[in-house]
């Protein structure tokens, strides 16, 4: 008998199902636990009914949301009671047997750029974190998702967990990105297509020649970002460029172990004539760079487009959210995107601080001059390594741009870094809500090669023209 043909996500789910529930639910068990330095309350819990930790050889920490960008040191975090959630994380890591990435550590950095980095993710496998951007990982070929303390109090206990079956989706790119639009553009072009809660509850699967031709940091961009559509999570089939990514990652499996693995690997790709709850196609060839004008990441447009007009919007709910934004961003309906003053540019996070993202901005900035506040902060003390060693730390400082120490930093402002009210940011995060990067800062959401152009003009402008010599 012919097997079903299955997705993707089917076969993760199905490989890691220990018991299913009538509505479809599923127990899984998770592979891999990363814990972020914001909820101490995990360990509590575990406390308090005097459980232990069952795999602490699964479960990997970080400082990251709290990690000062200068100095980089615990000693360096001015704030006591952030002193105190990093010194606790730590403790709890240490008390338990799990392993810390914490400040002063060379392989300290934003979770969802060191879990990669370091071969822990890996393609097939379960993981959970109670950080919202965790699908992030699904750039590798993984099932991972974000969750609650209280879920992820449960996996530190059991190494299980059960998790609401998901619907599937798959977004089908085909043809190429242009010059001067990388992942970030197609991400926010995706969220522009379907809406912030456009894919609620489903796993959303990207396919298609301009996905495989995709780098990892760029899958993992697309994966992180795919969260501010509601997805639960989203996942890209492994392929030789991720072999070739994680083969001699201090974590991914060696020698033989590496080889059968990827025998595995080679078997979880979406099975020809597998059915998706609901398809999208895009091409990649028509899209162009993009900037968010409002305070959902869905509130994008061509960086050539104008903030649109309320009264064109569907329905008088989207033009009153759309006119709550526009106010909170001090943007007129009509207004051009293109040549609107800056204050400020801020790259880094998880979904853009990886070495090809600080490249692609370092491209952009090369021998020109930033003309306000630019801030780089790698993703992790490792990019950061990696990318002094290639001379970009030059770049950026010889243009005037402060080169930081890895955090999260002003992608969320936990650590105090932030942007002043009224002030306008390009920022290569993944969120623009209303004060997100400080009370009252209005942020526009862009590719790092965007920010660059926006630092080194002082308005948001076009990269094409600065890579074309028109500027
Ligand atoms: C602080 C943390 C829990 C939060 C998340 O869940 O994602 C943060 O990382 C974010 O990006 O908003
Ligand atoms: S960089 Fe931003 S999005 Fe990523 S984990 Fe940190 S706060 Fe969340």
């Amino acid at each position: 008998m012919r097997e079903t043909p299955r997705t993707l996500f089917q076969k993760i789910w199905d490989a890691h199902t220990v018991a299913t529930d009538d509505d479809g639910s599923a127990l899984l068990y998770i592979d891999r636990h990363y814990l972020q330095d914001g909820s101490p309350r995990k360990f509590t819990l575990l406390a308090d009914r005097g459980l232990p930790v069952r795999r602490p050889d699964l479960t990997f920490a970080v400082h990251d949301h709290y990690a000062p960008t200068l100095g980089g040191r615990l000693a360096d975090v001015a704030d006591a009671d952030a002193r105190q959630l990093l010194t606790d994380l730590s403790r709890h890591a240490r008390e338990n047997g799990i392993e810390i990435f914490e400040l002063g550590d060379r392989r300290q950095g934003i979770i969802h750029v060191v879990g990669p980095e370091l071969g822990i993710s890996l393609p097939g496998t379960t993981i959970i974190s109670s950080d919202s951007h965790t699908p992030t990982h699904g750039g590798l070929g993984a099932f991972a998702i974000g969750a609650g303390a209280g879920e992820c109090a449960g996996v530190l206990a059991t190494q299980c967990c059960w998790v609401a079956r998901p619907k599937t989706m798959r977004v089908t790119v085909g043809g190429r990105l242009p010059q001067g639009t990388s992942a970030k553009d197609l991400a926010l072009a995706v969220l522009a297509r379907i809406g912030a809660g456009g894919a609620a509850g489903h796993a959303v699967e990207f396919a298609g020649e301009a996905i495989a031709a995709l780098g990892v940091s760029g899958r993992l961009t697309l994966c992180n970002m795919i969260v501010e559509s509601g997805a639960r999570t989203g996942l890209i089939a492994p392929d030789e460029t991720i072999y070739a990514y994680l083969e001699g990652r201090p974590y991914a499996p060696a020698g033989d172990a590496f080889d059968q693995a990827v025998a595995r690997w080679s078997r979880l790709p979406t099975d020809p004539d597998a059915v998706f709850d609901r398809e999208l196609g895009i091409d990649a060839a028509t899209l162009g760079p993009m900037i968010t004008w409002g305070t959902s990441p869905d509130q994008v447009v061509p960086v050539g487009d104008r903030v649109p007009d309320p009264a064109k919007a569907a329905g008088a709910d989207q033009a009153a959210v759309w006119r709550a934004a526009q106010e909170y961003m001090g943007l007129a309906p009509g207004t051009p995107l293109e040549g609107l003053k800056v204050d400020r540019v801020f790259i880094g996070s998880c979904t853009n601080a990886r070495l090809e993202d600080l490249r692609e901005a370092a491209a952009v900035v090369r021998g020109r001059k930033a003309k306000i506040r630019a801030w780089v902060v790698p993703g992790s003390t490792a990019v950061r390594a990696a990318a002094e060693a290639e001379g970009l730390d030059r770049v950026f400082e010889e243009a005037g741009f402060e080169w930081r120490q890895s955090s999260c930093s002003m992608c969320v402002t936990q650590n105090g870094d932030k942007a002043e009210p009224g002030e306008r940011c390009v920022s290569t995060t993944n969120r623009n809500f209303v004060g997100r990067q400080g009370a009252g800062a209005r942020t526009h959401l862009a590719s790092p090669a965007l920010a660059a152009a926006a630092a080194v003009t002082g308005a948001i402008t076009d990269v094409r023209r600065l890579m074309d010599g028109a500027i």
